[in-house]
């Protein structure tokens, strides 16, 4: 069972040394397979995510893909996995959980969300229960919905009471809803600030995503977030297309230069 009890934590030694609270925010990017993982490497990102873009904000790979990533990434300690939405994993079901256990396999962080829990009084027992299914190798995440409203999700101080309670290593601020909307027009930098601030007295560092389009380094240091995550903006067309090395580039070199 994964020790949700000390700093110990899988996923905690990601944020030492270079992720240090006062250190510079790191650049994630979401991959789709063993081809990305290696393309984003290359490129030199600083984290790894691996998810399928076709199946929501976060879209759950298939097995096979997620074994060939965990295999390429063996020797990249920041990498991490989505494991889709929690509403929908039948944990009831031992071919089901087995799956989800076999899939995070080799992954430091696995992250889950919460759409369609909203109004739900046993949230925090199934994200319990799904924790406790994974090695002791993986922490799950929880994930906080800018538009928790739209897609039904609990609340933000909902979600920062489950991450206090279980000491999440750290917390992804993303959109559900990938239609053009970022982040910003669901939350404004006001309750993004008082978000990261919570999780930061949790010591749970807090990572950015939700469509955002070009790297804004004054508001990542006014947030004090220690991440920030990108798909849409790295690939060609929308964030379902494949990852483009131009881009890609270039939002590394921001990161290096900033
Ligand atoms: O984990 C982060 C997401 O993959 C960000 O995706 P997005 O930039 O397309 O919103």
């Amino acid at each position: 069972m994964a020790d949700t009890s000390s700093n110990h934590l899988p996923g905690r030694s990601l944020f030492s040394g270079r992720w240090a609270a006062d250190a510079l925010p790191r650049l994630l990017v979401s991959v789709r397979d063993a081809s990305e993982a290696r393309m984003a490497r290359r490129a030199g990102v600083d984290w790894i995510d691996l998810k399928n873009p076709d199946s929501g904000s976060l879209g759950a790979p298939e097995l096979a893909t997620s074994q060939a990533v965990a295999q390429e990434l063996a020797d990249f300690p920041c990498r991490s996995i989505a494991l889709g939405e929690l509403a929908d994993l039948d944990l009831a079901a031992s071919h089901s959980s087995a799956n989800v256990r076999e899939m995070a396999e080799g992954f430091p962080i696995a992250k889950v969300g919460l759409a369609r829990l909203g109004q739900s009084t046993a949230w925090q027992t199934a994200f319990r229960a799904l924790a406790r299914l994974l090695t002791p190798e993986t922490a799950l995440v929880p994930v906080i919905y800018a538009d928790y409203q739209a897609c039904d999700s609990p609340s933000p101080k909902a979600v920062l009471e489950l991450i206090a309670e279980i000491q999440a290593p750290y917390l992804l601020i993303d959109t559900f809803h990938k239609a053009g909307q970022t982040v910003f027009d669901s939350l404004g930098r006001s309750e993004l600030l008082e978000i990261v601030q919570q999780a930061s007295a949790s010591d749970c560092h807090t990572v950015l995503a939700g469509s955002l389009q070009t790297p804004d380094h004054a508001t990542y240091q006014m947030l004090s977030i220690s991440a920030v995550a990108v798909r849409g903006a790295v690939c060609h067309t929308d964030r379902r297309s494949a990852l483009c090395e131009k881009k890609l580039n270039l939002w590394v070199s921001e990161f290096a230069s900033a």
